[in-house]
C-alpha cells in the first residue's frame, strides 16, 4: 500500500499465563480512512489497539505509526494518536476544561484555547467546562474522554467500542464529529461488535476473531457478502433429489428432504423468489411454511473460519 499511516506487521501477543490474544496480525491503515475492526468479545480488538498505542508490548512483530516505530520511538508515535478507551480514565476531582488542557500539554503541545473551545462546543461540553468530572453524567464523562483524546490534534483517532452503553444523542454527536474529523483528514479506527456500526461509517472493515485478523475488505464488498439471506420452504412431501427444472436457483435440501433452502442476495434487484415460487407451483411442489432469515454476524464468522480452514 502506498504510504500507509499505520503499519502493523506480524504482531503477536501472548499474555502472562499463556493466553495468545493476537496471532501474527498484519494490517495497513490508509491515511484518512475510517476503518472498523469487527469482532466478538475477547477477539483481541482492545489488545491490538493497546499494542499500537504502546500500552501493551507485543511479543513479536513491528508497528509503525506515520513512520515512527511504536516501541523505539514511542513518544513521537504516540503523539500522532488519540485514544478513546472503553473504560473511564480521568481525574474525578478535576474540571472538564483543566482535564482537556492537561491532556494536550502531556503531548507537549502549547495551548490553543480556540481549538479547545471548539472541541468542547462540538461535544456539547462547553457549558460544563467548569464542572468537576465527578459531577457529570455517564454520557458526559464519555464525551470528556473523546475531548481528551482529541486535545492534541492527533492524526489518528482510535475509538474502542464507541457506542457501547451510549445514549442516542451522544451517538449522533459522535457520528457528526467523526464526519467532521474525516473531512479534516483524520484517520479513524474503531472497534465494534456491531455490523450496523461498521456499515454506517467505515470505508474498510477488518474481521478479527481468536486473535487472528481473518480478512480486511472494502465495506461495500463485505456488505454484499453479509447481505445473504436464506429462505426455507417446509415441504408437504419430502423430496429425495432436487428436480432439474429448479437447477438455476442452486437450491439445497435440508432436514432429510423436508426443507428446500434457497440462498439469495438480499441487496440484489431481483431476488429470484417470485419466479422460484411460480416454478414450484408449475411443478406441483407444495409447501406448508416459508421462513426467511438473514445471516447473522455469528454465521459470517463461522463461514469465514470454515473457508479459512478449507483454504
Ligand atoms: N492483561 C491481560 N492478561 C491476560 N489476558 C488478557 C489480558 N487482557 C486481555 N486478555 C485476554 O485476551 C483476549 C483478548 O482480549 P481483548 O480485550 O483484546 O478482546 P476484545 O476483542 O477487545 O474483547 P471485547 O469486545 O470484550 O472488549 C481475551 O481472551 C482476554 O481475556
Amino acid at each position: 500500500m502506498h504510504d500507509p499511516i499505520l503499519a502493523v506487521a506480524g504482531v503477536s501477543k501472548t499474555y502472562k499465563g499463556g493466553h495468545r490474544a493476537l496471532d501474527t496480525v498484519d494490517l495497513e491503515i490508509r491515511r484518512g480512512e475510517i476503518f472498523a475492526l469487527l469482532g466478538p468479545n475477547g477477539a483481541g480488538k482492545t489488545t491490538l489497539i493497546s499494542t499500537i498505542c504502546g500500552i501493551v508490548t507485543p511479543s513479536s512483530g513491528t508497528i509503525t505509526v506515520d513512520g515512527h516505530d511504536a516501541i523505539t520511538d514511542f513518544k513521537r508515535a504516540r503523539a500522532k494518536i488519540g485514544l478513546v478507551p472503553q473504560e473511564l480514565s480521568v481525574d474525578m476531582f478535576e474540571t472538564v476544561l483543566a482535564t482537556v488542557k492537561f491532556s494536550r500539554r502531556l503531548f507537549g503541545r502549547s495551548g490553543h484555547d480556540a481549538y479547545i473551545e471548539e472541541l468542547l462546543r462540538d461535544l456539547s461540553l462547553w457549558d460544563k467546562r467548569s464542572a468537576k468530572i465527578m459531577e457529570l453524567s455517564g454520557g458526559m464523562k464519555r464525551r470528556v474522554l473523546i475531548a481528551k483524546a482529541l486535545s492534541h490534534e492527533p492524526d489518528i483517532l482510535f475509538l474502542d467500542e464507541p457506542t457501547a452503553g451510549v445514549d442516542v444523542s451522544l451517538r449522533r454527536d459522535m457520528w457528526k464529529l467523526i464526519g467532521r474529523l474525516r473531512t479534516r483528514g483524520v484517520t479513524i479506527i474503531l472497534t465494534t461488535h456491531y455490523i450496523e456500526e461498521a456499515e454506517e461509517m467505515a470505508d474498510r472493515v477488518g474481521v478479527i476473531t481468536g486473535g487472528k485478523l481473518l480478512l480486511v475488505e472494502e465495506k461495500t464488498a463485505l456488505m454484499a457478502k453479509l447481505g445473504k439471506r436464506e429462505m426455507d420452504l417446509a415441504l408437504v412431501e419430502p423430496m429425495a433429489t432436487i428436480p432439474p427444472d429448479l437447477a438455476e436457483w442452486h437450491l439445497s435440501l435440508e432436514n432429510e428432504g423436508h426443507t428446500l433452502r434457497y440462498v439469495f442476495d438480499a441487496q440484489a434487484e431481483r431476488t429470484g423468489i417470485p419466479s422460484l415460487l411460480r416454478k414450484l407451483g408449475e411443478l406441483g411442489i407444495t409447501f406448508k411454511d416459508l421462513e426467511t432469515s438473514k445471516s447473522s454476524l455469528e454465521d459470517i464468522f463461522v463461514d469465514l473460519v470454515t473457508e479459512r480452514r478449507a483454504a
